[in-house]
């Protein structure tokens, strides 16, 4: 118990009954994605470069001595804004999937806090407040990112250490990119060679923090529906040249070397991912790449006012050219670190 408890809390270890962990849990960017293999366990082996993104949930966690997890969520700044970005309908009944979060068990929040009580013998519950920025089954790991600031948190109010053995465990077995996302043993750093099925980590050192235009369509995409129609190429290309260029600064070599062995299956399975990739071409002559299993694509930039431009830009054209009819969320932020803050209150 540390001296922060009040003398009228029940003392169950860490924080005292009804403390907030309070943090901000980012988006990340794939800049290189190579399959390696196809695994017998129904997954893949890979070599990714993954940089988190200022684009961020945010997350507030409460100690309660009622067992279980509450979890309410909302969209930022809301849920009518994001609809209307996205044109799409924001009446929940005639609802559309790309604004349905999961809450229950579904929701990775939940599974993270659920293992998390059952590995730490936690006594009581957890109240949470989940408010969405990151679009989902956008290949931004939002959902990844959540599980991993709430595992953090719960450390955190519950007085485990952040390096705790157990906390990478649980991290890895709720999802592939969770472990990332969790930032454990490489504190803090700005980007990360992931191995493995994403969970084997070793850090990048960017020379400088990248700045990024990224573009989500009106569209979501399945991760295990993208992997399952990918193929693992026979000469698979390694991650360690654009590691190299990451850590020298050198944008044009970054950009040469980036590569997404599931921007094929994805473009297939959403089109509009060939329109972003052609539209931003025609707008800025700057390559765009797609995230992770799609649909978010992205472009790196030389400063954040190239990034404000370009989106500005983009914001025009492709709102008028989609096929779908339909909008997008189009942001342009810069490479950031995790693990991030987490202040109590
Ligand atoms: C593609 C990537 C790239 O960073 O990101 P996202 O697009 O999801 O953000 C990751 O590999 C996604 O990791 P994550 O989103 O945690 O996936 P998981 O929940 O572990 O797996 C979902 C499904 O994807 C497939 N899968 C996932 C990871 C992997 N290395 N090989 C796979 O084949 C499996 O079919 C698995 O059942
Ligand atoms: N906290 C969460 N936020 C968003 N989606 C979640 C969350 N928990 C579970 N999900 C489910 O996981 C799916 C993939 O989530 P996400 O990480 O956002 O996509 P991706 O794997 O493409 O990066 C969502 O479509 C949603 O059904």
């Amino acid at each position: 118990m540390n001296g922060l408890a009040s003398k009228n809390a029940p003392e169950i270890g860490g924080y005292p009954v009804g403390t907030v962990a309070h943090t901000r849990a980012p988006a990340k960017l794939n800049l290189f994605l190579e399959l390696k293999a196809r695994r017998d366990d129904g997954f893949h082996e890979i070599d990714t470069v993954m940089v988190p993104i200022d684009w961020c949930d945010e997350l507030r966690i409460r100690r309660s001595t009622e067992p279980g997890i509450r979890l309410t969520i909302d969209w930022l700044p809301s849920r009518k804004v994001v609809a209307q970005r996205l044109g799409i309908d924001d009446d929940p009944k005639r609802s559309n999937d790309l604004l349905s979060i999961p809450v229950g068990e579904s929701n990775l929040v939940s599974r993270a806090l659920s293992r998390f009580i059952a590995e730490f013998n936690i006594v009581g519950g957890f109240d949470c407040e989940l408010r969405k920025s990151v679009p989902a089954g956008a290949g931004m790991g939002g959902a990844s990112s959540d599980a991993a600031s709430a595992i953090a948190c719960a450390a955190k109010l519950c007085g485990i250490d952040s390096r705790h053995p157990k906390l990478m465990d649980i991290a890895a077995s709720i999802g592939s990119d969770v472990p990332f996302f969790l930032g454990l043993g490489i504190n803090p750093m700005s980007a990360i060679r992931a191995t493995g099925r994403g969970e084997c980590l070793s850090p990048v050192n960017l020379a400088e923090p990248l700045h990024v235009v990224v573009i989500y369509p009106s569209v979501s995409l399945s991760t295990g529906k993208v992997y399952a129609a990918s193929q693992v190429p026979d000469e698979p290309i390694d991650g360690s040249e654009i590691v190299r260029s990451l850590e020298r600064g050198d944008l044009r070599a970054i950009t040469r070397r980036m590569i997404n062995r599931l921007s094929e299956p994805a473009r297939i399975l959403a089109p509009q991912i060939d329109e972003i990739i052609e539209s931003v071409w025609r707008t800025s002559g700057i390559t765009c790449q797609l995230t992770g299993s799609g649909s978010a694509c992205f472009a790196i930039v030389r400063s954040p006012v190239q990034a404000r431009r370009l989106a500005n830009l983009l914001q025009a054209t492709l709102g008028r050219t989609s096929s779908a009819g339909s909008g997008a969320v189009i942001v342009g932020t810069r490479t950031t670190q995790v693990p991030t803050t987490i202040s109590i209150q």
